[in-house]
C-alpha cells in the first residue's frame, strides 16, 4: 500500500482499455481450455433457457387462437402442464448456467492466481522497488476477480443474449414480419441510448477505481503508520484528508448509479413505445384474416423478451472492457521477465555440500553500481549487453538522471577471515551484499565466489551457502519452530542447539508457547531484540558456509550483545564473513575493514592500522568509545560535538557507544 495516496497522476490501474481485443481473448482462452465441458455444458443451458423463451408466448398464442375459441378445456389443461413442464425446465438449466459459469469462473480465478504468485516470487528484487505493495495485491485480487465476472456473467451469459435476441427476432418475422417491424422501429434509438450508457459508465467506472484504490492506499498507510499518527497526534488531520478522499469515491458512485439511474427508464419507454407502436399496427389491421388476437399476445410477450437482452447486453459490455484491462495488467505481470537462475537446481544440495565443504572466498572485482541504472538481475551476457555495460566507465560519475552507489569496490575474503564494512548512513554497505546475493547486479566489475563469476552459479545454491541476518528482520505470521527452519529440513535437535548457540533458547523459553508460539504477522508480539536472536538463530540453523551480519547487534542490551560476540566468534571460525557494522567495538577483530564513503573504499585495513593512519576511521572510533576528536581535519571535515547522533536507548555501555554518523554530519 506504498502508492502515493495524493497523486493525479494516471496509472496503469486507470487504462480504460478496449471492449475487445483478440490478443488478450486468445490468452484468456487457453485457461478456459482445461474446463471445456463446463464451457459446453453451460451453453447447452443458455441454449434450452433461450429457447423456453420463444415457447412460452406461442404457447399462449395457442390457447388463445386454438383452445379459446373452440372451448377445448382438454386443450387449456395440456397447455397448461405443458407451461408448468416450461419453468421446470427453465429452472433446471438457470441452476445448470449459474452452477457451470460459476465452476468455470472459479477454476479459472485459482490457476490464474496460483501463475500470478508464482511468478511474483520469481521477479527480481528490484521489480518491488518500483512496484508499490497495494498495486501488487491488486493484480492477484480484485484484477483476477474482474476475470470471474467475464466467466460467470459476461461471455456465456452475452452468447445467451445473442442467441435470445437472434431467436425471438426470427420467430417474430416469421409469425408476422409486419408486426415485428412495427417492434423493431425504435432498435435504432435502443442502440443510440446503450451506447451513451456504455461510454458514461465506463468512465464512471474507471473513476469508482481509481477513487477506490486511493482510498485503500491511504487507510492501508495510516494503519501501517498508526503509532506516528497518534504520537504526532494527526488524527483530526487525517479524518479531514479521509474525508476528502471518501467524499470523491461517494460522488464517484453517485454518478455511476445516475446513469443507471437514467438507462433503466430509457429502455422501458422504449420497450413501451415498441408495444404502442405494435398495437397501433395490430389496430390498423384488424378485420384482416392473416393477424389473430393470439398473435398479438404473443407479440406483446416476445417484444418484452426481445428487449431484455438489448438492455443487458449493454452491461456485458461493460464487464468485457474491465475484463480486457484487467487481462492486460495481469499478463503484463505474467510477462514480466523472472530473476536469473531463480529455477530449481537439480544437482543443488551436491554443489552446495561441495561449497560448504570447500569453504568460500569471495572476490569484489572493480564493482560499479546505481539502484538508477538497474535492468533486473539477467542472464545475458551477449556482447551487446557486455558492450552497454562497459560503456558505463567510471568516468560516468556524473550518471545523468542517476549516481552511482558503489564505486570501483575491490576487495577478497577467504575462508575463516572476517571482512568488515564500515561507513556511515547510506554509504552502500548493504548494497555491496544486495549485490552479492544478486539481489541486483553490477554494471561494471565482477564478484566471484571460489573463482566463479556468480552469473555462472545458480542463485539457489549461491544463496543456500548465504546465512544472512539483516537490519530488518522479517518473521513469517506462524509459530517459531517454522520461522527459523523455513520448511528447510532441518530436526528439532539441530533446531534447539542453533537456538541455543546465539541465546535465542531463553528468548523462546520466555514466550508463552515456547517453540510452538504463534508470532503475529511481521513478527509482531516480540521485541526488536528478540526478533534479532531469532533471525540469528535462523541463519546459524541453515549452516552457511558465508555469514553476512548486517548490524546483527544493534537492537540488543549489551549483556545479549556480548553473548552474541561469544556466538559469532565461535561460529565464524572456518566460515566468511562480511560484517556490516554500526558499532565499530564489535569488528575490531576483523582481518579487514574498509571504509566506505559515497561508495568508496577510502581506507581499508586492520584496526591497528586504520588507528595508526589517524584518517576516517580512527576519527569514528574515537568519538564512539567518546574521546575527543584529536586530529586536523584532512581531505574529510572532522566532526563538530553539536552534530553528533545522538545515543539510542539501548546502547548503555560505553564500549557499544554512538552509532556512525549520517550523511550530512560527514559533509
Ligand atoms: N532500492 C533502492 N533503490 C534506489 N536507491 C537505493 C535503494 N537502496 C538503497 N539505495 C540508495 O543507495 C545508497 C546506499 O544504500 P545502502 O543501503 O547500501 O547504504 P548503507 O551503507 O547500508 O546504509 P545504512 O547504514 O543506513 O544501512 C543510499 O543512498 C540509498 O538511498
Amino acid at each position: 500500500m506504498a502508492a502515493s495516496t495524493n497523486t493525479t497522476a494516471p496509472t496503469e490501474d486507470d487504462a480504460l482499455g478496449k471492449a475487445y481485443d483478440a490478443r488478450l481473448v486468445r490468452r484468456l482462452l487457453a485457461y478456459v481450455r482445461p474446463y471445456r465441458p463446463l464451457v459446453v455444458a453451460a451453453l447447452a443451458c443458455i441454449i434450452v433457457q433461450s429457447g423456453m423463451q420463444l415457447v412460452g408466448p406461442l404457447l399462449t398464442r395457442w390457447v388463445i387462437d386454438r383452445a379459446l375459441p373452440a372451448r377445448d378445456v382438454g386443450l387449456v389443461v395440456q397447455v397448461a402442464f405443458m407451461y408448468a413442464a416450461l419453468l421446470v425446465a427453465q429452472f433446471g438449466a438457470a441452476f445448470g448456467e449459474t452452477m457451470f459459469t460459476s465452476l468455470l469462473g472459479q477454476r479459472v480465478m485459482r490457476d490464474l492466481r496460483r501463475e500470478l504468485f508464482e511468478r511474483l516470487q520469481r521477479l527480481p528484487v528490484s521489480y518491488f522497488d518500483r512496484n508499490p505493495v497495494g498495486r501488487l495485491v491488486t493484480r492477484v485480487t480484485s484484477d483476477v476477480e474482474a476475470l470471474n465476472e467475464l466467466f460467470t456473467s459476461g461471455v456465456v451469459a452475452g452468447v445467451g443474449d445473442l442467441f435470445t435476441l437472434l431467436a425471438i427476432g426470427v420467430v417474430m418475422l416469421y409469425v408476422d414480419w409486419q408486426l415485428a417491424m412495427a417492434a423493431f422501429v425504435v432498435i435504432p434509438l435502443v442502440l443510440i441510448a446503450s451506447r451513451v450508457f456504455q461510454n458514461s459508465v465506463r468512465t464512471a467506472y474507471r473513476d469508482i477505481r481509481t477513487r477506490l484504490a486511493r482510498l485503500n492506499a491511504f487507510i492501508g498507510e495510516r494503519i501501517g503508520g498508526m503509532r506516528i499518527v497518534q504520537l504526532f497526534g494527526r488524527e483530526a488531520h487525517e479524518v479531514r484528508r479521509f474525508d476528502a478522499l471518501n467524499q470523491s469515491h461517494l460522488d464517484a458512485h453517485l454518478k455511476s448509479i445516475t446513469v443507471y439511474a437514467l438507462y433503466f427508464p430509457v429502455i422501458e419507454f422504449l420497450t413501451t413505445f415498441a408495444l404502442a407502436s405494435l398495437l397501433v399496427t395490430a389496430g390498423f389491421r384488424v378485420g384482416s384474416s392473416a393477424i389473430t388476437v393470439g398473435t398479438v399476445a404473443a407479440f406483446l410477450q416476445l417484444v418484452r423478451r426481445f428487449f431484455q437482452p438489448l438492455q443487458d447486453l449493454s452491461e456485458k459490455y461493460n464487464i468485457l472492457q474491465a475484463a480486457m484491462a484487467a487481462s492486460e495488467r495481469i499478463f503484463g505481470l505474467l510477462d514480466t521477465p523472472v530473476a536469473a537462475g531463480v529455477a530449481a537446481t537439480p544437482d543443488r544440495d551436491a554443489r552446495v555440500g561441495a561449497l560448504r565443504s570447500a569453504g568460500v572466498t569471495v572476490v569484489f572485482e572493480d564493482v560499479w553500481f546505481a539502484y538508477d541504472r538497474e535492468q533486473g538481475v539477467s542472464d545475458d551476457h551477449s556482447p551487446t549487453s557486455q558492450r552497454a555495460a562497459d560503456a558505463l566507465r567510471p568516468a560516468d560519475a556524473d550518471l545523468p538522471g542517476g549516481r552511482w552507489v558503489l564505486k570501483g569496490v575491490s576487495f577478497r575474503v577467504a575462508p575463516g577471515q572476517e571482512i568488515a564494512l564500515v561507513g556511515h548512513t547510506g554509504a552502500g554497505k548493504t548494497t555491496i551484499v544486495n549485490l552479492l546475493l544478486r539481489f541486483y547486479e553490477p554494471q561494471r566489475g565482477r564478484i566471484l565466489v571460489n573463482g566463479v563469476d556468480i552469473r555462472e552459479l545458480p542463485v539457489d545454491v549461491l544463496r543456500s551457502v548465504i546465512g544472512y541476518v539483516q537490519q530488518d528482520i522479517f518473521l513469517f505470521a506462524g509459530d517459531v519452530a517454522g520461522n527459523l527452519r523455513l520448511d528447510a529440513d532441518i530436526d528439532d535437535e539441530a533446531l534447539a542447539a542453533s537456538a541455543a548457540q546465539v541465546g535465542a533458547d531463553r528468548v523462546i523459553a520466555r514466550l508463552p508457547g515456547g517453540w510452538h508460539h504463534e508470532l503475529a504477522e511481521r513478527g509482531g508480539g516480540v521485541s526488536v531484540g528478540e526478533r534479532q536472536l531469532l533471525a540469528f538463530a535462523r541463519a546459524v540453523a541453515a549452516d552457511p558456509a558465508l555469514l553476512i551480519l548486517d548490524e546483527a547487534t544493534s537492537a540488543v542490551d549489551s549483556q545479549i550483545e556480548a553473548e552474541i560476540q561469544r556466538a559469532v566468534s565461535e561460529l565464524m571460525r572456518g566460515r566468511t564473513t562480511i560484517a556490516i557494522a554500526h558499532r565499530l567495538s564489535t569488528i575490531v577483530e576483523a582481518d579487514e575493514i574498509l571504509v566506505l564513503h559515497h561508495g568508496e573504499v577510502v581506507e581499508r585495513g586492520t584496526h591497528r592500522e586504520l588507528m595508526t593512519r589517524q584518517g576516517l576511521y580512527d576519527r569514528l572510533f574515537r568519538l564512539q568509545v567518546g574521546e575527543p576528536d584529536v586530529h586536523e581535519s584532512g581531505d574529510l571535515p572532522a566532526l563538530p560535538a553539536e552534530e553528533l547522533p545522538p545515543v539510542g536507548p539501548t546502547d548503555l555501555s560505553a564500549s557499544s557507544a554512538t552509532r556512525l554518523p549520517t550523511d550530512a554530519t560527514l559533509g
